[in-house]
């Protein structure tokens, strides 16, 4: 029989297209096992503030299709200090929560583990709710996918751009420290070259594909910048490149924060529901610490440790020399 009686949830960090479904599956499942829900606004800033309410499953209604997060989010700093810690417990103390379900990305994840290493008596579960797909544990965070699509989307118009014009375009794509983005939507759209944060490509070796490219009589290039790439932003590398392809019209789009937004994909639905669903199942088996995530297409829980290794394995080696091969 579990011990816990009620539970918060919240949203942290950058929000994710999914996060709505999923805070629909934690209130239900909650209130379908005759738990107390309370929605915390705002991130951690709403556990300091103790900006929270009581959620009934009709505050859930009508919320799949929407995208971005009904209770807000927020990157906040105070959480990072230890009295921003303590106002926080002693606020979920005073409610009655002895559970905290968080949905967020890597740094939502190491604030909650600190949290629940220093206060063992508040269980806490994390759902990977991020479009940056820098999570362990999960083949898939929430976000990710719609994200990509939309990312795509923009692709194909400006590829239909870039070749009535023969030029060629460099797009900047979100993922301060994830290429994940940039890898699957540049293999969707047939990017020329991809440039990851994890791994550093030579600018001569970029330019000497393009020559190539141009001899090949391509009549554009695309080449995707992830936006913690180590030369810098797609402004950066353009500038590096364009003394180099005289031929080339050069141009440049930073897609920005468009990624983020726009309702659901089925995929992302479906994944916000098991995972939501599944992180209070957890709780009431007792669970702590960990992370529901998707492996083949099982849920599967997962410690918040190991959520937070490196993700670098979801860069396979081979998806890059094929972007190489098939962009000929
Ligand atoms: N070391 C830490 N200790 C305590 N709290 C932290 C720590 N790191 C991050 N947090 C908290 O988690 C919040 C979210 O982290 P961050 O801004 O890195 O986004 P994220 O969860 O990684 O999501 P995304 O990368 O998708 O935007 C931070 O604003 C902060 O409140
Ligand atoms: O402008 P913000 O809200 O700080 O978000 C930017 C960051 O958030 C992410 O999009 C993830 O949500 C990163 O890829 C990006 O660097
Ligand atoms: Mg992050």
């Amino acid at each position: 029989m579990s011990k816990i009686k009620k539970i918060a949830v919240l949203t942290s960090g950058g929000d994710a297209p999914g996060m709505n479904p999923c805070i629909r599956a934690v209130v239900r499942t909650a209130i379908y096992h005759k738990l107390d829900v309370v929605g915390v606004r705002q991130g951690y800033q709403g556990l300091i503030d103790d900006n929270m309410y009581d959620m009934t499953t009709r505050s859930v209604s009508n919320i799949l299709d929407l995208g971005g997060t009904i209770l807000k989010t927020a990157r906040c700093l105070p959480f990072r200090t230890e009295e921003g810690m303590e106002i926080a417990y002693q606020n979920l103390k005073a409610r009655g929560i002895d559970a905290l379900v968080v949905i967020g990305g890597d740094g939502t994840f190491t604030g909650a583990l600190r949290f629940s290493k220093k206060y063992p008596d508040i269980a806490v579960m994390g759902v990977p709710g991020t479009i940056d797909n820098d999570l362990c544990g999960t083949d898939y965070t929430l976000g990710f996918d719609t994200a990509t699509n939309t990312v795509i989307e923009a692709l194909d118009k400006i590829r239909d751009t870039a070749d009535a014009h023969d030029r060629l375009f460099f797009i900047e794509v979100m993922g301060r420290d994830s290429g994940c983005i940039a890898l699957r939507a540049g293999i969707s759209c047939g990017a020329e070259a991809i440039l990851l944060p994890e791994k550093e490509t030579a600018i001569s070796e970029l330019i000497e594909g393009l020559k190539a490219g141009e001899h090949n009589k391509k009549s554009s290039s695309i080449v995707i910048v992830a936006e913690g790439d180590k030369h810098g932003g797609a402004y950066d590398v353009a500038q590096m490149v364009k003394q180099e392809v005289k031929n080339y019209d050069v141009k440049v789009t930073i897609l920005g924060h468009l990624q983020r937004g726009g309702s659901p994909s089925a995929f992302d639905r479906i994944l916000g529901s098991r995972l939501g669903y599944a992180c209070v199942i957890g709780l009431l088996n007792g669970d702590t610490q960990k992370m529901a995530g998707l492996k083949g297409n099982s849920v599967m829980l997962t410690s918040l440790e190991e959520a937070l290794m490196v993700h670098e394995y979801k860069l396979e080696e081979d998806l890059m020399q094929m972007v190489e091969i098939l962009s000929i």
